[in-house]
């Protein structure tokens, strides 16, 4: 199973991938999250955030996640993926993939702005800090419409997200285990 962890930049999305691990391996899960600012600070250093780039990026980790994924390990991407396109070609092209969005409003983004990227993105034309296509400020990000789970962060707590994700996975896990002994 791939599960798609997807939304804006400080949402959530790493610190409920780490909590879901944890909690998963736990009770002897395997479980393997790729975060996508880890892959390319570490692996893809040559991708920027042009929409070619990011559509690279996707490419990219759905192609390593899928490996996990056929080996029967709960795999969780981590990233914008902010395209519907980018979504739907993993959905397509490989088995069991499920989007959740990891939603919260822009102004507690900005509030809680972990990384100072919105920050950066405020600052005026030309300044030499200045983040020219943050996701959600100055790029665009399509909102799943459909997901198969939405998480809300800013109206739940870390404890409440997590618990909802948790029990989506195995809910998932309990259908799949379910189609593999009828076929
Ligand atoms: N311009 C711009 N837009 C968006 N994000 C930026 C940008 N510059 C740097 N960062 C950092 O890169 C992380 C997002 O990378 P992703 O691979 O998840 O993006 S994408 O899915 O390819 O769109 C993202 O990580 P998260 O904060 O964990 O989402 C940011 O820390
Ligand atoms: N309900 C919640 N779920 C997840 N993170 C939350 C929640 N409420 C507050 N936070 C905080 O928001 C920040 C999210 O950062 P992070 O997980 O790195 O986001 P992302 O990976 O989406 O960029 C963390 O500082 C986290 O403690």
């Amino acid at each position: 199973m791939i599960i798609l962890l997807c939304g804006l930049s400080g949402a959530g999305k790493t610190t409920l991938a780490k909590k879901i691990k944890e909690n998963l391996n736990r009770v002897e899960i395997q479980t393997e999250v790729i975060d996508a600012d880890e892959y390319r600070q570490q692996l893809f250093p040559d991708l920027k955030y042009s929409k070619d780039d990011r559509f690279e990026n996707i490419r990219r980790l759905g192609f390593i996640a899928n490996k996990f994924s056929n080996l029967g390990i709960v795999t969780v991407i981590s990233a914008i993926m902010p395209y519907e396109a980018m979504r739907s070609q993993l959905i397509d092209n490989y088995d069991d993939v499920k989007v959740v969005y990891v939603d919260c409003p822009l102004p507690i983004l900005k509030a809680r702005d972990t990384k100072g990227l919105y920050h950066k993105a405020q600052l005026p034309d030309g300044h030499p800090e200045k983040v020219c296509n943050l996701t959600g400020v100055n790029d665009p990000f399509e909102a799943p419409v459909t997901p198969h789970l939405y998480i809300n962060t800013y109206t739940h707590n870390i404890t409440e997200c997590t618990g909802m994700l948790l029990t989506f996975i195995q809910q998932e896990r309990h259908l799949l285990n379910r189609r593999y002994i009828a076929c």
